[in-house]
């Protein structure tokens, strides 16, 4: 076997384009960020992973990826221990929006995930095995995925403040989806090119109503797909306890209606569909109360903070344990990203449900295109050694220089959407 002492740990931060997705806390600025990950052995292997690019965050990754020279791509136990103990030493704060609005979740696991992944991608190929074959073996051969639909804009609005009404915006692919004909228009187009069989709809935009008619016309257009819904907390209980006995047998789960493990544990002992979460349960330290309380039924897994791969199958096992359901949430991300999670999904026995992804908004990538196809809304697992995509190396120094220019940090979507419109405020419960 190819000796797998590490020799070598890269972090290149990539910007790319990104369309103005709405949701609660504000819009998609016009680059979504990320980090790839590269490992090298002094047997001659490269893995790869994909991380946030947030400026704390990547100084904490950097700071990271100095402390694993020497150590083996097969010691992933004493690597988060290293990695817990570098972090723990830097003076740096912030950096916990990075997956948008998930706050609480463990900063080391948000460290180790990707060098965890990359190890993973380094041992697999050292033994000639998928990733899949690491985890427990593959119990799925296909991952399907959910049409993640998003109110937007047209287009993003230009320089900041020059274009107050987004709709004035020049237009992108998509064009605009600002009512319930804009999203069905926009599940349909989704549907036809990737053969999705579940629909979740971002929600949290508009006022309760008009998200409820927007549930119903994809129900009126699509009658056999599972809808899910998920303001991202905007919504009071009393509101959440509304939503959900309108939209009783419409959707398949209510995904964070209100904020915190007891709003949702009063509007889930009133719902009568499943409520699910990736903003109150997003560390182990979550999952007791959130079961002693019984604020959730189904749990989103998301390997960028749950602390990689390994880990997230420990969440699968808790989850099952208790038995609370199991789906899997998703940032704006790229291919590394979409091969850890095809890997993960189809060796946890009980994710039984179609995943989030962000990737049809998508139209630049760091990897080899071909590796990853969608077919009939799913994903065929990788079967060559680890994660089996390969960096362009043309594309991420690309994407890398997109990074430099672009002149974004961090992510803001509230800041970006009072650069357009200076009334909004961030508020959480608005309805
Ligand atoms: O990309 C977005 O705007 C999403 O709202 C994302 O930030 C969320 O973390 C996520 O997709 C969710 O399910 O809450
Ligand atoms: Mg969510």
């Amino acid at each position: 076997m190819h000796p797998t002492t590490i020799t070598e740990v890269q972090v290149t931060p990539v910007a790319f384009r990104d369309p103005p997705l709405l949701n609660t806390v504000g819009v998609h600025q016009p680059y979504a960020l990320r980090a790839i990950i590269r490992i090298r052995t002094d047997g001659g292997l490269t893995g790869v992973g994909e991380t946030y690019a947030d400026t704390a965050h990547l100084t904490r990754m950097e700071a990271a990826a100095e402390a694993l020279i020497g150590l083996d791509a097969f010691a992933l136990n004493t690597i988060r221990s290293v990695i817990d103990d570098r972090i723990s030493r830097l003076s740096v704060t912030g950096g916990d929006g990075v997956a948008g609005m998930i706050t609480t979740a463990s900063t080391t696991d948000r460290v180790f995930s990707p060098f965890e992944v990359a190890c993973l991608d380094i041992q697999g190929k050292a033994l000639g095995r998928p990733v899949s074959d690491l985890l427990g073996g593959a119990v799925r051969d296909r991952v399907p995925f959910s049409a993640y639909l998003f109110y937007k804009w047209a287009g993003h609005p230009g320089a900041a403040g020059t274009h107050p009404v987004a709709s004035l915006a020049p237009e992108d692919e998509w064009g605009a989806a600002l009512d319930p004909q804009g999203l069905v228009g926009q599940a349909r187009r989704m549907i036809d090119e990737y053969g999705f069989t579940a629909i979740k709809l971002k929600g949290g935009v508009f006022p309760p109503d008009e998200e409820i008619a927007a549930i119903k016309a994809l129900r009126a257009e699509f009658p056999d797909v599972p809808l899910r819904l998920d303001p991202n907390a905007a919504w009071s209980v009393d509101t959440s306890i509304r939503v959900a006995s309108e939209l009783d047998g419409i959707v398949q789960y209510l995904e964070d209606p209100t904020p915190g493990l007891d709003g949702m544990a009063e509007v889930s002992g009133e719902a009568k569909m499943p409520l699910a979460t990736n903003m109150c349960v997003v560390a182990f330290e979550h999952l007791k109360p959130a079961v002693v309380k019984k604020s959730v039924s189904v749990v989103l897994s998301d390997h960028h903070y749950w602390g990689g791969l390994q880990r997230s199958r420990l969440l699968g096992g808790i989850c099952d344990a208790f038995g609370l359901g199991l789906s899997m949430h998703s940032n704006s991300h790229l291919g590394v990203s979409l091969a850890a999670m095809v890997h993960l999904a189809a060796a946890t026995p009980n994710l039984t449900y179609a995943c989030d992804t962000h990737w049809p908004w998508k139209s630049e990538d760091v990897v080899v295109p071909g590796a990853l196809r969608f077919v009939e809304g799913a994903v065929p697992v990788p079967t060559g050694p680890g994660l089996g995509v390969e960096i362009d190396e043309d594309a991420l120094a690309t994407l890398h220089q997109q990074y430099l220019d672009c002149g974004i940090r961090d992510r803001d979507d509230t800041g970006y959407m009072k650069s357009v419109d200076p009334t909004f405020e961030n508020t959480s419960p608005r309805w």
